[in-house]
């Protein structure tokens, strides 16, 4: 069954978006993030505070795995990370999955993630300097992974609609 699958940086939208895009298709939407709380019963920050990275790493490729197996058409966001550790971007190869990337800019993330960083373990105690330089350096360390994606959506300066509308063209 197809799954339309949104990746990218922290703050690129892909929460916001697949919710969106789920409202205008009627194909549900599903949060790896939110699964993983889920399945877990710990939110992000428990796990990384109690388990460590490493072991969020392993619930969060354990769903990715799971919520492909699923016969359900999908639209799944992903997790930042999630391309970029254990293989996960070789399963966006799959016949039945559309890859999408939701490409923002430095700056577009910074703003995003300075007032939104509380969940976000990876960044929740920096400085907005110590985070503007970290973001620049991890988003071209992980650039590598997100254009594996089919697809690539520039999101700067669009609203959530305008980012539907375009995979929306995608997509038909
Ligand atoms: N045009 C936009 N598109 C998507 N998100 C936007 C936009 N403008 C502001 N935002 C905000 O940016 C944040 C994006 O976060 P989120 O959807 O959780 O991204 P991700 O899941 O990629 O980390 C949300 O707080 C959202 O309300
Ligand atoms: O980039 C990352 O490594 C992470 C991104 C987060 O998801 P969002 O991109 O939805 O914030 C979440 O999976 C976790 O905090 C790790
Ligand atoms: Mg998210």
């Amino acid at each position: 069954m197809k799954k339309i699958i949104l990746l990218g940086y922290m703050g690129c939208g892909k929460s916001t978006i697949a919710q969106n895009l789920s409202k205008n298709t009627n194909i549900p939407f599903l949060d790896l993030d939110k699964c993983i709380e889920k399945k877990a019963n710990l939110s992000i920050n428990e796990i990384f505070e109690q388990y460590g990275e490493i072991y969020f790493r392993k619930l969060e490729h354990e769903m990715f795995v799971e919520l492909l197996q699923s016969s359900e058409n999908s639209i799944i966001g992903l997790g930042g990370g999630t391309p970029c550790y254990a293989n996960n971007h070789e399963l966006l190869k799959r016949d039945d999955v559309t890859s999408i990337y939701l490409k923002a800019s430095i700056e577009t993330l910074y703003n995003r993630l300075v007032h939104n960083k509380s969940k976000r373990p990876l960044i929740a105690n920096m400085n907005e300097d110590e985070m503007k330089e970290f973001i620049a350096k991890h988003l071209f360390d992980r650039s590598f992974y997100y254009n594996h994606a089919q697809h690539k959506v520039a999101v700067d300066d669009k609203t959530v609609d305008e980012t539907v509308e375009d995979i929306l063209g995608i997509l038909a």
